[in-house]
């Protein structure tokens, strides 16, 4: 994937973040398979090679051959030292030597050839399941309920998405190639050894079985670390995220030592762990290296003596030598195969944990469109992690009229948003449009039907223009254009040098607040859907442009159910009713000059705020 899809990777991840700040129940995970580590890699492998890989069979076919000719030259290499040192060097002639140097210079043309070719290929193919994963991946995230983002913070995700996947590709294309070209490389090589004497041969490889139980050892210890190292990663990856949105906090708190601390730590603790799993990998060539040397002393003594006896040939020797010498390289990147396997068994289970994931907020099978109509809260309970948030929330919403919410921070005002757009459900209650349950109607339909402007605006990094076009991707200039001008957006745009089309930066950081406001503002009214949802929506915004953007919002609303949640009172006095919560329930309503007349909560609020007070109910 190239680095360009990492912002938006980022975008989508925060966007989402920002745009519903809600939290679901937490999802499951784990990939849910046998425990038994080699079942669950088998189960692994099989999933990958089944969804990504097999499509592939063809041109792994191609570089299987490719790798058998790379494999093969080594072999006929050590083959033809033979008759050089017997009939040529040992006999002193130099008949046949130009010929031999002659094969010698193809048998490197052709290996070079097939080994080019053949490491394309593979590169290729681990380039296109790792780019195919990825957008699995971003497609299957898009889908998961909002909690997800809430237990798996941005940087995590970013790490799996991006690290995990490129990890695994950097593995599975060594341990491919390895498996292919070192096999039949180890295979012509042994060939030719055991050709040559099979008594050498055996000599040669006795100490090899020993290795075979330090080796299986070292698996279970490459896969524990490869896993911590990549959560590590991701902790890393969570950090860094965390203080690059945090930059402003940290220079105003002066906490950039404190934070470079934290960094420090836990770059410290993801090197402890990148060494473990490295240290794991190491091991085995370097056990293969200590056998080897056993081979080696015990031909030389053995074959030596043979030789001086004249029962063999130096070129028999020479022969079995240099193939023994070519043999140890890929027994070394062989022994090594089980424990990058390991260490992509890693990585392959958490991206899978994350397919795994299943969206709790679904479809009905049959949906239904979205009615016209009241909407309806009849005693609604949901709570966050068995802590209750809304307890037997009962309100109605007319049709065509603006209701506001109001209420002390935390009564749950935004929660009855995330209710209503169904970013999370209801643990018992019914919520209703028209007469009909929303778990009744297509998911798309709904949130077509609503337009919501939220206190925190999610902006991407592209123009004004396109940032308003997100709330209807049809629209046509003109209408961006409307919407862009009914929201006041044009009055700071026009002022722009590049006007509408001005980029608003990473998140719509090149903004105001109050600018980013009226972006969103403006994409609402583009939506035009009947069902309007304001969160604060003029929260940030001076004396003048709230009065422009009332009046916006007035026309906007006129026709449309709208819900507006308020702080400040005085942006909802003409509202058809004001419905005051506290801790989940509702504790009065009606319209703002009933509610002044009985004296109670929101006459205290008002007053309160008339006087300068900003205090809870
Ligand atoms: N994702 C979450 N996980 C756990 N608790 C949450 C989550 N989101 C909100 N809450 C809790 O739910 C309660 C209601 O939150 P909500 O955002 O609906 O309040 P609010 O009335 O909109 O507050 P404010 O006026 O400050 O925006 C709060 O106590 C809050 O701590």
């Amino acid at each position: 994937m190239p680095a360009a899809c990492l912002p938006r990777i980022h975008r989508v991840s925060h966007g989402l973040d920002t745009l519903h700040r809600l939290r679901s129940r937490t999802l499951p995970t784990a990939v849910s398979t046998s425990a038994h580590p080699e079942a669950k890699a088998r189960h692994l492998l099989g999933r990958l090679w089944h969804d990504h890989v097999r499509a592939h069979l063809p041109r792994l076919l191609v570089a299987a051959v490719l790798m058998t000719i790379e494999g093969a030259t080594l072999g006929v290499l050590a083959y033809m030292v033979q008759p050089l040192f017997d009939d040529m060097f040992g006999a002193g002639s130099m008949d046949g030597v130009g010929w031999i140097a002659l094969a010698i210079a193809l048998i490197f043309v052709a290996r070079a050839i097939a080994g080019f070719a053949q490491r394309l290929i593979i590169v290729t193919i681990g380039l296109k399941v790792t780019t195919e994963l990825q957008s699995r991946l971003v497609t299957h995230l898009l889908a998961l309920d909002i909690g997800y983002f809430r237990d798996n913070p941005p940087g995590a995700l970013i790490e799996r998405v991006r690290g995990d996947t490129l990890a695994l590709q950097g593995l599975a294309s060594s341990t491919v190639m390895s498996l292919g070209r070192d096999t039949i490389t180890l295979v012509s090589l042994l060939t030719v050894m055991l050709t040559n004497d099979w008594v050498w041969t055996l000599l040669a490889l006795i100490g090899l079985p020993l290795l075979v139980l330090p080796i299986m050892a070292i698996q279970g210890y490459i896969r524990k670390t490869a896993t911590a190292s990549r959560e590590a990663a991701a902790r890393l990856s969570t950090q860094l995220d965390e203080m690059f949105h945090g930059i402003q906090s940290i220079k105003l708190n002066r906490l950039e030592a404190h934070e470079t601390g934290r960094f420090g730590e836990e770059v410290k603790a993801f090197l402890r762990q990148a060494v473990r799993s490295q240290r794991g990998l190491a091991a085995n060539p370097a056990m293969i290296d200590v056998i080897s040397a056993a081979g080696f002393v015990a031909v030389l003594y053995f074959g030596g003596g043979q030789i001086v006896a004249g029962e063999k040939t130096v070129g028999e020797f020479m022969s079995f030598f240099t193939a023994l010498a070519l043999l140890f390289d890929p027994l070394r990147r062989l022994s090594n195969i089980a424990g990058q396997i390991q260490a992509g068994i890693a990585s392959l289970d958490r991206l899978y944990a994350v397919l795994e994931a299943r969206p709790t907020i679904l479809p009905p099978s049959d949906p239904q469109p979205v009615p016209r109509g009241d909407i309806r809260f009849e005693d609604v309970r949901f709570g966050y992690d068995g802590l209750p948030v809304l307890q037997g929330l009962s309100l109605t919403a007319a049709a065509g009229q603006t209701t506001a919410l109001v209420g002390p921070s935390g009564a749950g005002k935004t929660t009855v948003f995330g209710l209503l757009t169904r970013l999370i459900d209801p643990d018992a209650g019914a919520i209703t449009i028209g007469g009909t349950e929303l778990r009744r109607l297509g998911l798309d339909g709904l949130r077509d039907a609503i337009a919501v402007v939220g206190q925190e605006t999610a902006l991407f990094d592209a123009s004004i223009a396109q940032n308003i076009r997100l709330g209807r991707l049809d629209a046509t200039e003109a209408e961006v254009r409307a919407a862009a001008e009914a929201a006041s957006v044009l009055e700071f745009a026009d002022n722009l040098p590049q006007g509408l089309d001005s980029p608003v930066g990473p998140r719509g950081s090149a903004l105001s607040g109050g600018q980013r406001q009226r972006v969103a503002i403006a994409r609402a009214m583009l939506k035009a859907a009947p069902i309007l949802l304001l969160d604060e929506p003029t929260s940030a915004l001076d004396a003048r442009s709230e009065q422009l953007v009332q009046e916006a919002l007035a026309r906007l609303a006129e026709g449309r159910t709208t819900l507006v949640i308020a702080h400040r009172l005085s942006t909802i006095r003409d509202a058809d009713k004001i419905v005051v919560l506290d801790r989940g329930r509702v504790i009065e309503e009606g319209r703002h000059a009933d509610l002044m007349a009985k004296n109670g909560a929101y006459a205290r609020l008002h007053d309160l705020q008339a006087a300068g007070v900003a205090t809870p109910l």
